[in-house]
This record gives C-alpha cells, structure tokens and sequence, in this order.
C-alpha cells in the first residue's frame, strides 16, 4: 500500500509515539494505525530531547507503511531549530506544530510540508480558522490536556467543558477543507470510556482520533471507520436514488425520510472509505 498523504487520509487512528522509546517506535510499524506521529515535544523529557531526535531520524530511514509524522517542540522552545531540521531533512511526511495561537507563525514557516497545527490553548481556538486557512496546513489536531489546564476547566465524562472548542476545531477545519483530528483520551485502561469519546468525536464530525496507546487503535478505527452495516445501507440510499431519478423525481423517498442529492454524496463518501479501509483495522 502506498502511505496517503497527510492532506488526505484516511486517519481513523493517529498514533503519538514517544521519540526517546525505541521499543515503542518499533512496535508502531506492526500496528494498524493510520498514521503515526512521532514525539518530541511532551513525551520527552528535555534530557532526553537530542536522543529522540537520533531515534527519529533513524527510523525514517527505513519506509513505513503508513505516514508518519515529527511532533516538534514549540517554536519558541531551544530545541524548535534542530527538530524542524530533522523533520525536513529526515523524510517525514509532514510535521506537527504544538500550540498554534496564530495564522502570522505558521505562515512564516513556510515550509514545503504538510503541516497539522496543534490547537490547544484557548487564544488557538479562536483563531483556528485563520490557522486552518493558512495553505501548508493541512489538518488541525486538538490537544485537551493543555486546553483544559489554559481554561481551567475540569475533568467531565462528557468532555462537557470542551465542547464548544471541539466544535470550534471542527469548524475551522472543515471550512477551510483540512482534516479536523480529536484530542486524546488518557486512561488507556479505560475502554469503554475511549469508545464514547470516539463516539463522541465522529459525531461532533472529526474524521479521526489520536491516540497514545496500541490498545486503543482498533476502537478508533471502528469508530471512524465504516462498517459493513454502514456500507451496505449507503448502497441501498444510492439505488433508491438512482431509481427515483430514472423515474424522473426530483428527490427520493428512503426507509421513510426523504433523500436530496447531499445524502448521496455522503453516501459516496462512505464508500469512498469504507473502500480505502477494507480489511485494514476497521470492523
Ligand atoms: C501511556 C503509556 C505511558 C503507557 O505505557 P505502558 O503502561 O508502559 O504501556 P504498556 O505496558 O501497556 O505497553 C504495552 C506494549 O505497547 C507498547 N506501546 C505502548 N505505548 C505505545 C505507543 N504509544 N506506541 C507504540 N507502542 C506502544 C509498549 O512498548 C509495549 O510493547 P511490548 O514491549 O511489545 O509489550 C504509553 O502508552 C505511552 O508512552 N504512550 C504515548 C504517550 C505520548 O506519546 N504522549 C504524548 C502525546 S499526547 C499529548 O501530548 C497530548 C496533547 O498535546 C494535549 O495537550 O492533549
Ligand atoms: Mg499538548
């Protein structure tokens, strides 16, 4: 299979690997992620910070199966220079900038690669359109541990305090035609947790989910992913179409609700991934 792009996916899992865990990084090539993000910044200690940047550059060398990303430390940071020299010069396939607060920064990168912008401080959030219109991004991903501790909200099962900036990612992402990734879930013991916030985020309209741990890939690939079930309803709502417009309606009943040509479309979108994902991770 040959990697997709980080412009366009899919990326059901977005898998955060830290850089100075040689096992880890290794064990990321069997996983069924759709893309793999490796770290330098958070889940690096600043002792370990140049170590990382060896381990990264090393496992570019070998090709991956799926694109794999460098999360490098923010701009401000001592380490911002070497690491987005790495991530240009090693053959990542893109690059993750933490705490985006501004179009002006991104736009001064310019970079020649795919960038995900990390919105995750509430000055981020609101001006996430701007960052989402700048043309090197190609995705913004939430990050929810550090806007939940810039707005001082609390831990809520429902993610309830964060909703609005979820939405407001979304939104973002989706009007400038970029790819709106979820935030992580923390308690990787917690699995029926981590299934409603998939839950949760595909139906906000994110079109995948980062994750920290092998365990919880196969869940987001579910979630964001396409079932038979799923595909085989998209089928029928095309052939209804299909069979109204050839009786010369302009808009076709379906199991009771009506369908115009913008459920098709999804319809076709559905396909579209449930063809590009068959027999990889999803149900
Ligand atoms: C969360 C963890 C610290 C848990 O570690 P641990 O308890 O050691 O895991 P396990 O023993 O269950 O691991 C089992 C095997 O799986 C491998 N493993 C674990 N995690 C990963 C991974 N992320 N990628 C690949 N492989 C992984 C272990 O090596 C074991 O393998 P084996 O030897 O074969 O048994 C740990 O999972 C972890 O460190 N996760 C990543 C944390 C991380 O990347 N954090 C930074 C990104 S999230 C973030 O920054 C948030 C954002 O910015 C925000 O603000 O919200
Ligand atoms: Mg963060």
């Amino acid at each position: 299979m040959t990697p997709s792009s980080p412009r366009s996916g899919p990326f059901r899992s977005v898998l955060y690997v830290p850089g100075d865990k040689l096992r880890a990084i290794e064990k990321a090539r069997t996983l069924e992620a759709d893309a793999v993000i490796l770290d330098l910044e958070d889940a690096v200690a600043p002792e370990f910070k140049a170590q990382a940047r060896e381990n990264v550059r090393e496992a570019l060398q070998t090709p991956w199966r799926v694109p794999v990303l460098v999360r490098v430390n923010g701009l401000g940071s001592e380490w911002a220079h070497d690491d987005r020299e790495l991530a240009l010069t090693a053959g990542a396939a893109g690059l993750v900038l933490p705490k985006v607060e501004d179009a002006h920064s991104v736009h001064a990168l310019s970079l020649g690669l795919p960038l995900w912008a990390m919105i995750e401080t509430p000055r981020g959030v609101l001006s996430a359109p701007a960052i989402a219109a700048v043309p090197g991004v190609a995705g913004l991903l939430v990050g929810t541990n550090d806007l939940a501790r810039a707005l001082r909200s609390r831990p809520h099962p429902d993610r309830l305090p964060l909703l609005h900036a979820l939405s407001a990612v979304v939104l973002a992402a989706r009007a400038a035609g970029k790819l709106p990734l979820d935030a992580v879930h923390n308690d990787v013991r917690d699995p029926d947790g981590f299934a409603r916030e998939c839950e949760q985020g595909r139906t906000l309209g994110f079109a995948g989910k980062t994750v920290i741990h092998p365990g919880q890939i196969a869940a987001a690939n579910a979630a964001f992913g396409v079932s038979d079930a799923e595909a085989a309803e998209a089928h029928a709502l095309i052939a209804a179409w299909d069979e109204a417009r050839a009786q010369g309606r302009s808009v076709a009943p379906h199991r009771g609700a009506l369908v115009e040509q913008m459920h098709v479309d999804e319809a076709q979108d559905t396909l579209r991934l449930w063809e590009g994902t068959r027999g990889e991770g999803g149900e």
